[in-house]
């Protein structure tokens, strides 16, 4: 379980002005450092989106960028112990996005949330955003995919230790028309970039709109040869949306909190999810600081994880839910009870999971095996 290390940072009692601010600045930045095992463990991240990914240090600078927005760390971040309602998580989406408005913003933050995933350990990334247009700025969608991509390439030029692709995101709050806009957006990216730009993401409010709607679009994506990866039953009630989008079928499944009957869901959906041998993307801090788990010991991983099925842990929102890749796999190991055998075995099935090019995968595995400690060969 994870504890909060505010015994060290400050006296009790001490509360004074700066002190105070010192404090949280503190409990901000080092809540949870994870152990040496999980921060040298070589990991694979494929569920995380930009904006929610910033970072404490980089929200500094943009929020010194903006002062006129009068927006504190408080609206950008929920810590340790805190929870929050999906809707409450979505209200603070709004907040970031207004303090990463243009390409400057998007360079910095892409650039910051790559080396900070790879200072984490992480070999290989798979970054999703939703392209967003900025009347204010003059920000376009193609600009901010460009950006991206751009931020992409300066850390490969610049040396920093990790392999990014991106992941196009629809809104599902936005509906059909721009749901086919940011498809063929993503396609054009998808030839242009030499396969860097490998996938379609399905994300946003899942209590908005109906997956029904963007079938049409995804159907396109697919065709085209974007892997698919959907945000799917996250709410529950939302059988009838995730067995129509389980039948495309996607190349990955995000959250997928409700599929399976112990909660709501139907054998018949997981029979599908285990058939088409769908990987899991799974979140532990993000669902339960956004509510929709109610403790990490309830956390459908278990279920999955005992089926045998393709699980990998990811972060969702690193910044947002304060947590890293690391935190996350060993807030897994003490929940389950998982040895750091199988936690290898977890992040090293995790690269089978990715939308890598075979030649990477192979890469990516013999990295594995030469960074493998003595103990668990
Ligand atoms: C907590 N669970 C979640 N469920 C669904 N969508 C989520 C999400 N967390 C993040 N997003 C999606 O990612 C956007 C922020 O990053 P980008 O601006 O795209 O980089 C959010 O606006 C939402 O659409
Ligand atoms: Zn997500």
């Amino acid at each position: 379980m994870q504890t909060e290390n505010t015994s060290r940072l400050s006296a009790p009692g001490d509360h004074s002005g700066l002190q105070t601010l010192v404090h949280a600045f503190c409990v901000l930045v080092m809540e949870n450092e994870a152990d040496k095992f999980y921060r040298e463990l070589p990991k694979v991240e494929l569920h995380a989106h930009l904006n929610g990914s910033v970072s404490f240090q980089s929200m500094e600078k943009l929020i010194s960028r903006k002062p006129h927005l009068n927006i504190e760390h408080s609206m950008t971040a929920i810590r340790s112990g805190q929870r929050r309602t999906l809707d409450e998580c979505f209200q603070v989406f709004k907040v970031i996005h207004q303090l990463v408005d243009t390409e400057e913003d998007i360079l910095m933050v892409a650039k910051d949330v790559i080396t900070e995933f790879a200072a984490d350990g992480v070999k290989y990334l798979e970054l999703r955003s939703t392209p967003r247009e900025e009347k204010n700025t003059g920000l376009t969608k193609r600009r901010y995919v460009e950006t991206v991509i751009k931020a992409i390439h300066e850390c490969k030029s610049e040396g920093v230790d990790i392999d990014v692709r991106f992941l196009v995101a629809v809104d599902r709050r936005n509906g059909t028309e721009v749901a086919m806009e940011t498809v063929k957006l993503a396609e054009e990216f998808m030839l242009s970039t030499d396969g860097l730009v490998l996938g379609l993401d399905l994300s946003g409010d899942p209590t908005v709109g109906h997956g029904r709607d963007l079938l049409p679009a995804l159907q396109r994506a697919k065709n085209s040869g974007l892997k698919l990866a959907l945000h799917l039953s996250e709410v529950p009630s939302q059988l009838e949306e995730s067995d129509l989008l389980l039948n495309l079928p996607p190349d990955r499944i995000g959250h997928g909190t409700f599929l399976h009957p112990e909660v709501g869901g139907s054998q018949s959906l997981v029979d599908k999810v285990v058939k088409n041998n769908i990987p899991l993307e799974l979140c532990l801090t993000s669902n339960v600081k956004g509510q929709t788990v109610p403790c990490y010991s309830q956390h459908h991983f278990q279920y999955w994880y005992q089926l045998g099925h393709p699980c990998v842990i990811c972060t969702d929102d690193k910044g947002v839910f304060c947590t890293d890749l690391s935190q996350e796999y060993q807030l897994a190991a003490s929940t389950f009870g998982l040895s750091h055998e199988a936690i290898w075995k977890l992040s090293q099935q995790a690269i089978d999971c990715t939308f890598a090019p075979e030649n990477l995968k192979q890469e990516l595995k013999q990295r594995w095996i030469e960074l493998q400690p003595q103990g668990l060969q």
